[in-house]
């Protein structure tokens, strides 16, 4: 089952004109990436799929669970752009606090949570204390966090940011392999080149509207003909953002 948003109107501050405007949207299968520049709203749709934010207007569903419902809460796991590491606590815990927090028992939660880290490559690390991890073996820990509590939906808000490129792979690599065909991945990212080829589907989010959503290879033939295939994606996602400034949205 995937996260439906219908007629998704929401605005952090209601004198403020709203960052998404009558927005449709279903979370494809497999793999997908969320594209758009910056302040086009990827983390805040990817926080309103993840029940973080109630709409002003319109819905965001599960099949019949809405996302207000914890029974939502549980289908779904969302990582954020920054990991915060509990002060005190080793990455087994953190990631079998995130558990508990989910709802599971707490040794339910401390099984899953080694199996989890052991997903990410830091079943080694697991009684490392959380504060003294790098920056990407944090986002290990956090996307173990995401993975805990079995969801069906992950939602991942820039997991590569300010990696280099070879820590940017191995991750990317990592994330790849965590949809399955039962577990949707929904990750935004600036890293067009790197990851737009590899995902099953690419949504363009622009000024809050979708300007584009569908399967990689659609995406790709946006690029220029005879562009050369290591930027194709770039390419691509250059026409559809311009043919969305074209239109004018907002
Ligand atoms: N907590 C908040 N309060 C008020 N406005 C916010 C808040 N968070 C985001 N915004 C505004 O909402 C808009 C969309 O922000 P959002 O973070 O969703 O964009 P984004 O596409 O994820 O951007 P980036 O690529 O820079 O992370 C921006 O104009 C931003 O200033």
């Amino acid at each position: 089952m995937s996260i439906q948003l219908d007629n998704v109107t929401f605005g952090y501050k209601r004198a403020d004109p709203p960052i998404l405007r009558d927005l449709c949207y279903t979370v494809p299968d497999g793999f997908t990436v969320l594209l758009g520049p910056n302040g086009a709203g990827k983390s805040t749709l990817l926080k309103l799929a993840g029940g973080l934010h109630q709409p002003r207007s319109g819905t965001v569903r599960m099949g019949p669970l809405a996302s207000r419902d914890s029974s939502y809460l549980k289908k779904v796991a969302w990582m954020p752009q920054t990991i915060t590491p509990m002060t005190g606590l080793t990455a087994w815990e953190q990631v079998a606090y995130t558990g508990w927090l989910k709802g599971m028992n707490k040794a339910d939660a401390w099984d899953a949570a080694l199996t989890a880290l052991g997903r990410v490559g830091m079943a080694d690390r697991a009684d490392v204390r959380v504060k003294q991890l790098s920056g990407g073996q944090l986002r290990r820990v956090g996307v173990a966090s995401a993975l805990v509590h079995g969801a069906d939906v992950l939602l991942l808000d820039e997991p590569t940011a300010g990696m280099d490129p070879t820590q940017r792979r191995v991750f990317r690599d990592l994330i790849v392999g965590l949809a399955t065909a039962d577990v949707r991945v929904l990750m935004s990212t600036h890293d067009v080149a790197d990851l737009a080829e590899e995902a099953d589907h690419v949504t363009v989010l622009h000024d809050g509207r979708i300007a584009f959503t569908g399967p990689t290879c659609d995406f790709l033939a946006h690029a220029v003909e005879g562009t050369p295939e290591s930027r194709r994606a770039e390419t691509a996602y250059a026409m559809v953002s311009s043919t969305a400034s074209a239109r004018g949205v907002r």
